[in-house]
Order: structure tokens, then C-alpha cells, then sequence
């Protein structure tokens, strides 16, 4: 392996104890609701780790659990009850949601104040305008592992492999305002691995497990995985083949351990930022 690993649990720590350390000299507790409809395994593991980091950096936290057969006029109550609520600053739905739920509904009636996960069309519109507002979790946790791992961003080629509205749309405008020459590949893209040799900083977040093998990386290239695919053997993995991929990058994240901690860390920041803007 030649590629220096990039730590996202140490940064993830690193920025959570500096949110505590604001949270503390706050006259008041920044409140944070995370709403989970249903039993999807994997996203009680996701919401009881964001309720104790929320806890554990000093945030008034509670995960509101509603039962699978939740109808959508129910949900949107929810929500709309936290909206209304003045002890309440950020609002997260938990995805993905039963299949009687349209989730776009739902992230669109959140209060796009306390929309600390930045799903909300009017903050991804102040994203896409270059103005202020919350910036979706995880694009944002990425940007900052680029930044700590001393990446130079203005100019650099960048790859972003996935255009979901989550994840690749956002990353990819997170890159161009970083004046990052900003590629935007899915599955349509023609001749994939060609594209990718082409990138100076590949973010693959397309949600298939290990699909970009080392020989898509250019040499000394920054290679950040958002995937997180659990396998039938119960291993998880990304959607970079880290081993092949480490050979050949100049630093890459691992999975576990990369870009997912960083999620829960900026989920705090866009909390506290919220706090502080409904306050100001
Ligand atoms: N409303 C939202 N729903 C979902 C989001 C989101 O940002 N907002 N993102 C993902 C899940 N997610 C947070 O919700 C998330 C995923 C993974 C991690 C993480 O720390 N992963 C660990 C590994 C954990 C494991 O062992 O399973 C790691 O990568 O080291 C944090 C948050 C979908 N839903």
C-alpha cells in the first residue's frame, strides 16, 4: 500500500469535541429531533449513534421512533409539530422511508431552518446559488477530510461517481465552490474507468460495493468512498476496492472508518449553526 490512509473517526472526533466545547459555553442546548419510521435495522444503528454524539457533545437529543405502518398524514403531523416546536432547532427524517411515504413530501415540509440534514429544495437551492444554508451531512464531511488531509482543491480535477440528490449533486457543488473542474459521473457515463483515471479527487458514492478497482485511480490521486454496502458475509465494504485502490491513490479513506463518521460530526455542526441562526 502506498496511499496514506485518511482518518475520518480521529477528524470526526476532533470536530465533535470542538462542538462540545461551543455547545458548553452556550446559555442554552441546541434541541435535536431524529425522526425513524419503521425498523429498518441499519438506520437504528445511524439514528441511536447520532442520539448519543448529539448527547454526548452536551445537544438536547430525542429520536422519535414511529411505527412502520406510519401513513404519510402522520408523518407530516410529526413534522409539522416540530416546526412548531420553539425548543426544537433541528429536524431529521431518517431515510430511507417505508414504501407508503413519499420522502421528497416530507423533507420538503421541514422547516428549512432546522433542516439539518440540507435535503430541503430551499437549502440545496442556497447551496446551488452559492448562498448560506445547511449543507447536506455528508458532502460536507467530505470537504473537510479533503481540507485536513491538505488536498489542494482550486483547479484540481474532481470526479463525483453517483448523482443522487443526497450525496453526488451536492458534492459536486460543494467541489466547484471550492473551484474544484467539477465531473459528475453515473451509470449512463460512457467508458467509466477513463473518466475516473482522469480525476485528481474521485468521490465514488454510487452505492455499489467495491465497483472501482485500482486501475480507475491515477497515480497519487484522492480517493473518497461514501459508499457503505453491508456483504452477504457480513463484511462492509465501499464502493471502492480499498486494497487495489490504496496501491495506486496518494490518500484514501477506509470503510469503516472514512466519510460515515463524519456524517454524524457535521450533523451536530448543522445543528449548533442552526441553533445559533434561529437565535440571531
Ligand atoms: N436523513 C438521513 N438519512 C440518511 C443519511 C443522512 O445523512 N440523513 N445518510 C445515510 C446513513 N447515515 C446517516 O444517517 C450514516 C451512515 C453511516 C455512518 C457511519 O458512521 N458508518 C460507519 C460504519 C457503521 C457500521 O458499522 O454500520 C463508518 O463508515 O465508519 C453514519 C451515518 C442514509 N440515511
Amino acid at each position: 500500500m502506498s496511499a496514506r490512509v485518511i482518518d475520518g473517526k480521529a477528524v470526526a472526533e476532533g470536530l465533535r469535541a470542538t462542538l462540545a466545547a461551543r455547545v458548553q459555553a452556550l446559555p442554552f442546548r441546541p434541541g435535536l429531533r431524529v425522526v425513524r419510521v419503521g425498523e429498518d435495522p441499519a438506520s437504528g444503528v445511524y439514528v441511536r449513534n447520532k442520539d448519543r454524539a448529539a448527547a454526548a457533545a452536551g445537544f438536547d437529543s430525542a429520536t422519535i421512533h414511529l411505527p412502520a405502518e406510519t401513513s404519510q398524514d402522520a408523518l407530516l403531523a410529526q413534522v409539522a409539530a416540530l416546526n412548531a416546536d420553539p425548543a426544537v432547532d433541528g429536524i431529521l427524517v431518517q431515510l430511507p422511508l417505508p414504501p407508503q411515504i413519499d420522502a421528497q413530501s416530507v423533507i420538503a415540509a421541514i422547516d428549512p431552518a432546522k433542516d439539518v440534514d440540507g435535503f430541503h429544495p430551499i437549502n440545496a437551492g442556497r447551496l446551488a446559488n452559492g448562498q448560506p444554508g445547511l449543507v447536506p451531512c455528508t458532502p460536507k464531511g467530505v470537504m473537510y477530510l479533503l481540507r485536513d488531509a491538505g488536498v489542494t482543491l482550486a483547479g484540481a480535477r474532481a470526479l463525483v461517481l453517483g448523482r443522487s440528490t443526497i450525496v453526488g449533486k451536492p458534492m459536486a457543488q460543494l467541489l466547484l465552490a471550492a473551484d474544484c473542474t467539477v465531473t459528475i459521473a453515473h451509470s449512463r457515463t460512457r467508458d467509466l474507468p477513463a473518466e475516473c483515471r482522469r480525476a485528481e479527487i474521485l468521490v465514488a458514492a454510487v452505492g455499489r460495493p467495491e465497483m472501482v478497482r485500482g486501475d480507475w485511480i491515477a497515480p497519487g490521486a484522492a480517493v473518497i468512498d461514501v459508499g457503505i454496502n453491508r456483504l452477504a458475509d457480513g463484511r462492509l465494504v465501499g464502493d471502492v476496492a480499498f486494497a487495489e485502490a490504496a496501491a495506486v491513490a496518494g490518500c484514501i479513506t477506509p470503510v469503516p472508518g472514512g466519510v460515515g463518521p463524519m456524517t454524524i460530526a457535521c450533523l451536530l455542526e448543522n445543528t449548533l449553526d442552526a441553533a445559533l441562526a434561529r437565535r440571531a
